[in-house]
């Protein structure tokens, strides 16, 4: 199916009010929302899509895995650059307890030592840094590239149900505040955590090796400290949990409100959506504020334990010194390894903020990566049939069909129905009877929850998304336009098409005219100045898309808005030329359209209860004949 768009907003809530149901029950295995019960809250609505076990862990792992090189290179470039760095207090112990004797002893060897011991240590320190800041940018930057392609990929894949339900804020959300989530993380918290996990290692040995007691002690300290880090842990998970959800909230107003900024403004909206939108933003707010308060709390106990940790070791490595139980040097050495290793607990702070809010964000896009198209590609696809050249168009199959959206009961009951070869085929009924949902099987939006939609004998399921495209394309009521030329626009429908095929295409609808009266003809950009088309125009523009794709089966739903009377003649005129050649399912508002049929479906309550040829069902007593007498009076 080429087009593009299904005519109805995909983004609303729930799409159109429909779907916003009370969902989430746990997911089927395969990943896909079964409809919850009545009642329950909606996993889509509350944000809370399902993630398998260990799939966070999963998608880091498969995210930095081509970078599995790098990512030791900078870790061992950090690891000799901490060596580097903790060096310096054994440097003060060398000259308080070496140095200075030896000054006063008139030997100035051992200050060398120090001064190229001290240059160098600086010197590798920093060039390390540089090459570990190196490393680990290129690799963070690739992996957020990586992610947010995936991202965008699979949200494409991912079936017209999905979409209605989850709506684009939230994927916005997912691919712009969740992604700089983790960039975070990546750039700045993973540092901070090698550095102090690696500090903290090196600066007990070193404790432990300078004065025994001196060392367990301070490690002995850390007992509270991890408690702390803990506490601190399990509020920061949840705050960050519910904050990332809160501003895919403010995001889906935002999304959803300038999505229909026409009826938001028609019908005065304003205040409302300003008073909901508040709430919301107050909402994320206050889960910020958890978040940060968190965090304060933790710096406060932290630093507390630290320095009452630092001032009883002090004192009692004082008490040593003075009974000469202990070298002076060694206790301002170890003073200042203990300020190096409860300092750090600040960062480690504000790493384990970075890493629950990437968490909490990585759990989010894991749970969106983990569901599973509704409509997926065959693992082993099925090419149609050569089509006979005599032929126009393919044979249309539905054999046992019987339809349910996954947020509501059965729409479509079973029912055959075939489609010859070649014929155009009108469905007529009351809004609400299904012809779209019928429309929308057929061109595989959904798959029949039973039976089978067959195009030349083969199941739409066994056909692969390409060979589908070719031989199936939906014209929907409202061209959408997508940014770029009207060329491009035109070319949607094969995009390897020459210029002189897009122009014919253009040609045989009768767009050619009013293009080449645009400012820079078929290279106008539809988007700026000069290049906006009117509701007609468009409709043309959809028409070219669909003769360039030269689709076997053609699904069409005609507009309903009605265009001036040169402009309906111009769409008809096109309609025309579009159907020739092929099998068409065209919904149908127009008597014009329904008259110049082969066949007309009347559809009621999801079945279809009229068929025929237009004019045998005019003559008879049923709903057709009603209808089209209606039609009738009111062309009169
Ligand atoms: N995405 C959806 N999720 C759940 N139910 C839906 C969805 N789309 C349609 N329905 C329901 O399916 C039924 C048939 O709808 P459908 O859109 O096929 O009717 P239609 O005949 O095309 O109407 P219209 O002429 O107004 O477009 C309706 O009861 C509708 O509420």
């Amino acid at each position: 199916m080429t087009t593009t768009e299904t005519g109805r907003p995909v983004d609303g809530p729930g799409g159109e009010g429909r779907g916003t149901g009370p969902p989430a029950a746990p997911a089927a295995s395969d990943g896909r929302q079964p409809a919850p019960p009545d009642g329950a809250p909606d996993a889509f609505e509350a944000d809370l899509l399902p993630t398998p076990k260990g799939a966070s862990r999963t998608l880091l792992g498969s995210l930095l895995a081509p970078h599995r090189g790098r990512v030791w290179a900078a870790t061992v470039a950090l690891l000799l650059q901490q060596a580097a760095t903790q060096a310096s207090p054994l440097l003060v112990a060398y000259a308080l307890d070496r140095v200075v004797p030896a000054l006063r002893a008139g030997d100035h060897g051992p200050l060398v030592v120090l001064a190229v011991a001290a240059a160098l240590s600086a010197a590798v320190a920093g060039a390390l840094q540089w090459v570990f800041v190196r490393l680990s940018a290129r690799a963070g930057q690739d992996v957020l590239l990586d992610l947010r392609g995936r991202i965008f990929r699979h949200a494409q894949d991912l079936g017209l149900d999905f979409h209605e339900r989850y709506t684009s804020g939230r994927l916005i959300s997912r691919a712009t505040t969740d992604v700089e989530a983790l960039r975070e993380l990546l750039e700045e918290g993973l540092q901070e955590l090698v550095t102090v996990v690696l500090s903290t290692l090196y600066i007990s040995a070193l404790l432990l090796w300078l004065d025994l007691g001196l060392g367990v002690a301070a490690l002995l300290s850390a007992v509270p400290l991890a408690l702390l880090v803990r506490a601190f842990q399990r509020r920061s998970h949840r705050a960050y949990r519910a904050k990332s959800s809160a501003i895919a909230a403010v995001i889906v107003r935002f999304a959803e409100t300038l999505g229909g900024i026409r009826p938001v403004q028609a019908f005065r909206r304003e205040p409302a959506n300003d008073a909901a939108f508040a709430d919301l933003n107050a909402r994320h707010r206050r889960f910020n504020g958890d978040a940060i308060l968190a965090m304060a709390r933790f710096v406060v106990g932290s630093r507390m334990t630290a320095n009452v940790a630092i001032a009883a070791l002090v004192l009692w490595g004082a008490y040593r010194v003075a009974t000469d139980a202990l070298a002076l040097g060694v206790l301002a050495a170890a003073t200042l390894y203990l300020r190096r290793l409860y300092d750090p607990i600040d960062r480690l702070g504000v790493f384990l903020n970075a890493y629950e809010s990437a968490a909490a964000s990585l759990e989010k896009i894991a749970g969106l990566l983990a569901q599973r198209p509704s409509v997926p590609e065959p693992a082993r696809p099925r090419a149609l049939p050569p089509a006979p050249p005599a032929r126009p168009g393919r044979e249309v199959a539905f054999r046992g069909v019987s339809f349910g959206y996954r947020t509501g009961g059965e729409v479509l009951p079973r029912f055959d129905l075939t489609l010859a070869a070649g014929s155009t085929v009108a469905v007529v009924g009351a809004t609400g009877a299904g012809k779209s949902t019928l429309a929308r099987l057929l061109a595989r939006f959904h798959d029949p929850t039973q039976g089978r939609v067959e195009v030349d004998g083969v199941d739409l399921r066994e056909l692969s998304g390409a060979e589908l495209r070719r031989a199936v394309v939906m014209v929907t009521q409202e061209a959408f336009l997508f940014s770029g030329t009207v060329a491009d626009n035109i070319a949607l429908g094969r995009p390897d098409a020459e210029r002189a095929e897009v122009e014919a295409a253009a040609r045989a609808i009768g767009a050619h005219d009013f293009v080449g009266a645009l400012p820079d003809g078929y290279d106008t950009d539809v988007r700026k100045r000069g290049g906006r088309l009117s509701a007609g125009q468009r409709q043309l523009v959809g028409f070219a898309r669909a003769l360039l794709a030269d689709p076997a089966v053609l699904l069409l739903d005609e507009a309903t808005s009605s265009l001036d009377i040169p402009g309906e003649r111009a769409v008809q005129r096109a309609m025309g030329a579009v159907l020739h050649g092929r099998t068409a399912l065209v919904i149908a508002h127009r008597l014009s359209t329904v008259e110049s049929a082969d066949r007309v479906l009347v559809m009621a309550d999801g079945r279809i209860v009229e068929d025929g040829a237009p004019a045998a069902l005019a003559a008879g007593h049923g709903r057709y004949a009603a209808l089209h007498r209606a039609w009738r009076e009111s062309v009169a």
